[in-house]
């Protein structure tokens, strides 16, 4: 069997993995990317972010369209056509993944295709068109997740959909009933809700976007039903099965059984790392629940082994992975002396950035509030209302609010979060904030324009300095 050496081997090339190997290449460090998948791309660009985000601009013109009557222009009965929907998104993703594969394949570094698993610590084996052995200094798990299928009595036995399925299809849902209320089950629900199609969410929890502090989480919830999307929280799937081609889904819902029935199902209950088949335990790596277990720096319990991304991190989101790949080629730079550095990683922990593309979208920049409490740091809040918001009243977009948290003392920005129109944009001008150290006041006292969205943010930055 044919045996390579190299000082890193990456194991994926997704968003994680390829901006690690692009570093290390810049770096002149000698690297491979391993990539088993048939198409080169990654999660984001084939069947994540990407797809998504140009199924939900469809949906978003749709609402846009079905709404022009409240700014005086009457459309009478826009259709919609599936199949277009899926040519404009395929184009798209095509011009995405071919620039990425491009990257791939003429970057400095060697892309293997084929499976990697550990032997040990220093050797992977690889299967694909040729058995290889790769010896290595460093290795990057870059091996992002899969979807995580809850047990159902029946599901085995009926066609649902994961995420990859919902965003693939040319049929329009009649009644898309969907199992989770997180990222992915949110945005798929808004989606195919803004197309045309009735919607059902099934949420485990008291309310949806649980990853958000629990006002977001309310009001997404009542902003769903007030769209028409049929929202049952605290409420458990039992059993599932088909009935002259309908989904028939039998939830407990607060200890009281019913029986939902719609055309399709998709399955959104989160996703788990993918780890299985690495054997990870060859290399000492630990895992929990299939996640690699990494410290502050991406190191694994091997200190020769890192791992980046949706693999191994707490909030599995592209630019995460990105930081994630970047500062660990930077690291494994320093530890072999090619740039004089000391060691030092500023806490991404406290920049969090995460967005949600419903409609209207939700989004958060800062510290958790579990973080803040556990810091037991001394704090004020304000928010304010898009309905009291003119830029809002002319758009016709006035649910939601936008949330500031300060410390007291200092009037350092902790968090903001917000639910409302173009949020995801709009939280970046906070994001701004708190990477620049720009305290409440300052950050009070800087113009905005108006009347625009972004001027929202002045009134709690008022109130609180
Ligand atoms: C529907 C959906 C929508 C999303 N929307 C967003 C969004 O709007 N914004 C956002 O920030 N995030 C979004 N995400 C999350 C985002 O896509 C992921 O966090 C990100 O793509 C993870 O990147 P990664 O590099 O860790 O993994 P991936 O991109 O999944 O790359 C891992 C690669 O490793 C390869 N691999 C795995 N095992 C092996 C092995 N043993 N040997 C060789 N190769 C292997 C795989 O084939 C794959 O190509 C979304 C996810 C989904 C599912
Ligand atoms: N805009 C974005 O950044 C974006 C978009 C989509 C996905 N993603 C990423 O993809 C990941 C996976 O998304 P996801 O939505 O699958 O996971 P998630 O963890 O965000 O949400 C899953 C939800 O399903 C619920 N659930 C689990 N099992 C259930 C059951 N049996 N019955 C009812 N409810 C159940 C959970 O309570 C949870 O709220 C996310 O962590 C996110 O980082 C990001």
């Amino acid at each position: 069997m044919k045996r390579l050496k190299y000082q890193v081997v990456v194991i994926g090339g997704g968003s994680g993995g390829y901006a690690a190997a692009a570093k290390l290449g810049e770096y002149g460090i000698k690297t491979a990317i391993v990539e088993k998948a048939e198409k080169l791309g990654g999660l984001c660009i084939l069947r994540g972010c990407m797809p998504s985000k140009a199924i939900i601009e469809s949906a978003n013109r749709m609402r846009e369209i079905r709404s022009a009557a409240e700014f005086g222009i009457h459309v009478s009965g826009p259709t919609i056509s599936m199949n277009e929907v899926q040519d404009r998104k395929e184009r798209l993703i095509g011009n995405f993944q071919e620039y990425r594969e491009d990257q791939l394949r003429n970057g400095k570094f060697d892309l293997i295709r084929g499976q990697a698993t550990y032997r040990t610590g220093t050797v992977l084996h690889v299967k694909g068109d040729e058995e290889l052995e790769l010896e290595c200094d460093y290795s990057i798990v870059a091996t992002g997740s899969v979807p995580s299928v809850p047990e159902i009595d029946g599901l085995e036995k009926i066609d649902y959909w994961l995420s990859k399925d919902a965003l693939d299809t040319r049929e329009l849902p009649e009644h898309l009933i969907v199992i989770g209320g997180g990222a992915i089950g949110c945005e798929m629900a808004h989606c195919f809700e803004g197309l045309g199609s009735k919607v059902t969410i099934v949420q485990r929890s008291g309310c949806l976007l649980t990853d958000f502090d629990e006002d977001i989480g309310d009001t997404i919830t009542e902003i769903s039903k007030k769209r028409g999307i049929e929202v049952c929280c605290n409420s458990k799937a039992k059993s599932v099965r088909e009935e002259n081609g309908d989904v028939l889904l039998e939830i407990e819902q607060n200890g009281v059984t019913k029986e939902i029935r719609g055309s399709h199902l998709l399955i959104a209950a989160g996703r788990k790392p993918a780890t299985d088949g690495l054997c990870l335990a060859n290399a000492n790596v630990e895992t929990e629940k299939s996640r690699v277990k990494t410290n502050f720096h991406m190191q694994t319990s091997n200190n020769r082994i890192f791992a980046i991304g949706d693999s191994s991190s707490e909030l599995p989101v592209v630019h995460e992975a990105v930081i994630q790949g970047e500062a660990v080629a930077k690291q494994i730079a320093i530890e072999t002396g090619v740039i004089d550095e000391e060691i030092s990683r500023s806490g991404i922990s406290d920049f969090e950035l995460f967005g949600i593309f419903t409609h209207p979208e939700c989004a958060r920049a800062g510290m958790r509030k579990k973080e803040i409490e556990d810091k037991s740091l001394d704090t004020q809040t304000a928010m304010y209302c898009f309905s009291d918001h003119g830029k809002s009243e002319i758009l016709n977009e006035t649910d939601g609010f936008v949330k500031l948290i300060v410390e007291k003392n200092s009037g350092r920005i902790l968090s903001a979060s917000a639910v409302g129109p173009h949020v995801i944009e709009l939280i970046h001008e906070i994001q701004v904030a708190i990477h620049g150290g720009i305290c409440i006041k300052d950050f009070a006292a800087i113009p905005h324009y108006h009347p625009t969205l972004a001027e929202i943010w002045t009134y709690p930055a008022e109130e609180l300095s």
